[in-house]
């Protein structure tokens, strides 16, 4: 049997902000067609750590490798075919709200590649019909409805079909309905369009449905990598706590929560 493919490495990535460090020393990776969701509580790194895989952030020490291809020494032509190879949905959508939505889903085609207009049309409509927009593409973006938002900003994520797709807080601001529907639609991605899918979520709901393996990250340490059941059958108090939604603040006093907050390290 052939050995799982790995299309993140991230070894001891650590992450500071002036004097603070953020990330101590993260171990992170990512086979090939799984969904691993990232969760931690407010302040735990995510953001952080998702900025570092999307190459935003540069490590400052450790690496972070996509593809094989080492962030840090790759050169600028490297970057870029890594980058036409990820597909990333930012929360809030961020649709252009001058464009359509036709032609916010097609930006990355005109961006990388030198389609005809026909075809960039063509492919945008299908990944249109694959988030269930079919049709809306004329629309403006202040058309749409919070959910709406969300798929066609997954459309254009995925117009240039990704190997790998990174989501962030798909669940934020949905209702539970719209949330839901969002989770099927990224099981089908990765079921019928066979991405590899990295989703950062502070809802447990939605973590646990769309789940292969789960990363919890607490204050900058990766507490544990595992499938939904392990996780969830973890003994780890913090691991615990933040299942049951309970909040680490109410169980430290102010002053070591002021303490942690402006630690310094040498
Ligand atoms: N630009 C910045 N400058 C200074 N500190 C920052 C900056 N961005 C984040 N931090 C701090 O780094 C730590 C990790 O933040 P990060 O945003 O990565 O966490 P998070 O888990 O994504 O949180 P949330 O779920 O609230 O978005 C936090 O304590 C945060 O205050």
């Amino acid at each position: 049997m052939n050995a799982p493919v790995p299309l993140i490495e991230v070894e001891q990535l650590e992450a500071w902000y002036g004097r603070r460090r953020v990330l101590h020393g993260v171990d992170f990776a990512v086979n090939a067609g799984e969904i691993r969701v990232i969760m931690g509580g407010s302040g735990s790194g995510k953001s952080t750590l998702l900025r570092h895989l999307l190459g935003l952030q540069r490590p400052v020490s450790g690496r972070v490798k996509l593809f094989g291809v080492d962030l840090r020494e790759a050169s600028e032509r490297a970057l870029l075919d890594v980058r036409k190879r990820i597909g990333v949905s930012f929360q809030g959508g961020a649709l252009l709200t001058s464009l359509t939505v036709g032609e916010n889903v097609a930006l990355p085609l005109r961006e990388h590649t030198t389609l005809d207009e026909s075809t960039i049309r063509i492919m945008s409509r299908l990944k249109l019909e694959v988030v269930n927009l079919g049709g809306f593409q004329d629309l403006m973006p202040s058309q749409l409805s919070g959910g709406m938002v969300k798929r066609a900003a997954l459309a254009r994520a995925i117009v240039m079909d990704p190997r790998l797709l990174f989501f962030d807080e798909p669940s934020a601001g949905l209702d539970p309905v719209v949330s839901a529907e969002l989770d099927e639609l990224i099981l089908r991605l990765r079921d019928a369009l066979r991405m590899t899918i990295v989703v950062v979520t502070h809802e447990l709901e939605s973590a646990f449905k769309i789940a292969d393996t789960i990363t919890v990250l607490d204050q900058g340490n990766i507490l544990t990598t595992g499938t939904v059941a392990a996780v969830r059958a973890s003994d780890n108090e913090r691991i615990q706590d933040l299942l049951n939604r309970r909040p680490r603040e109410v169980q430290v006093d102010a002053d070591a929560y002021l303490k942690r907050l402006t630690e310094e390290e040498a």
